[in-house]
């Protein structure tokens, strides 16, 4: 592990989960730094994570040797606005930013110097060290690169992007996706309570299945993930009959065109942040 100060700026829920999967798997509390306004949200990240928390961005930036931005993408040039009126000596740092919809040329212009800067795109499972990250820069250091890559391996699993634009692809495959996922459990959970099943059976039930169905799938990767489907779907049967309903309902292209909004907001967010 490196041994270098990392500050979260901005730690809610995304960097709460980064935080969270680094801590458990290896790295020291005490050379991260979260920052919050919000004094509930600072007391739980250090109750939780054992990490330094304050509500002074300006003293993490200083002490840190890498700077996650991690506030809405709106808040970001506010933020960043306050590090440069305060004049504070970033050309030495490593910024990553977890922002969906800012450029990395948008980023530098907020900062107001040429900075060292990668773009991440995580999801919250991280907090779980079953996050996956979108790593992507156009100017780091080999060694720089190897600390990122473990800062986000200790969350899941990194992968480099080699073009800028594969983070707006990643965040509708990855970044957005543990939605997608909740909203299908909820819809499942939704109509078991309805079939007489109490709430917290249905949740039971649904979390159950819809980890069993990840894990089949881990546990099977020499096997496409159509044939596991198939694999549950007896001929004539009860499956059939549902799965036949969902593809007559345009599953398969109402979650591709889903997926296709997710990038169009990203890009649009890029021309207006
Ligand atoms: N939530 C998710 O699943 C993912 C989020 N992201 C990105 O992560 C970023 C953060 O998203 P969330 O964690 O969901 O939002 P959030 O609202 O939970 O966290 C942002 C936190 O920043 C704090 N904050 C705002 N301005 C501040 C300031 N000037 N100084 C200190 N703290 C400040 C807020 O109190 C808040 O707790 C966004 O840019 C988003 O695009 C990226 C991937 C996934
Ligand atoms: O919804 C968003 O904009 C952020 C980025 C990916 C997940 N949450």
């Amino acid at each position: 592990m490196s041994n270098k100060t990392i500050a979260f700026i901005g730690t809610g829920n995304m960097s709460y989960a980064i935080i969270g999967g680094m801590v458990k798997n290896g790295f020291d509390a005490n050379s991260i730094i979260a920052t919050n306004r919000n004094p509930e949200k600072l007391a739980k990240v250090e109750a939780d994570l054992g990490v330094n928390a304050t509500s002074d961005n300006l003293a993490a930036v200083k002490q840190a040797d890498i700077i996650v931005l991690s506030v809405k993408p709106q808040m970001m040039a506010e933020l960043c606005q306050t590090f440069q009126d305060a004049g504070i000596e970033m050309s030495s740092k490593l910024f990553i930013s977890v922002a969906a919809g800012i450029t990395v040329k948008r980023l530098r212009e907020m900062l107001g110097f040429d900075a060292k800067l990668v773009r991440c795109m995580p999801n919250t499972p991280s907090l779980l060290g079953k996050g996956v990250s979108g790593l992507f820069s156009d100017a780091i250091s080999d060694e720089e690169k190897s600390i990122v890559t473990d800062m986000f391996s200790a969350t899941g699993i990194a992968l480099w992007l080699e073009q800028e634009s594969q983070i707006n692809d990643i965040i509708a495959v990855t970044g957005s996706s543990p939605a997608y996922f909740f909203l299908f459990m909820q819809s499942i959970a939704e109509k078991a309570v309805n079939l007489g099943f109490s709430h917290e059976q249905a949740r039971l039930l649904v979390q159950q299945t819809a980890l069993g169905a990840a894990e089949m799938a881990f546990a099977n990767d020499d096997i496409s993930l159509e044939q596991l489907r198939a694999n549950v779907t007896s001929k004539g049967g009860t499956t059939h009959a549902a799965v036949e309903y969902l593809k007559s309902q345009n599953l398969q292209t109402t979650v591709a065109d889903a997926m296709d909004a997710c990038i169009a907001r990203a890009e649009e967010m890029e021309q207006q942040i």
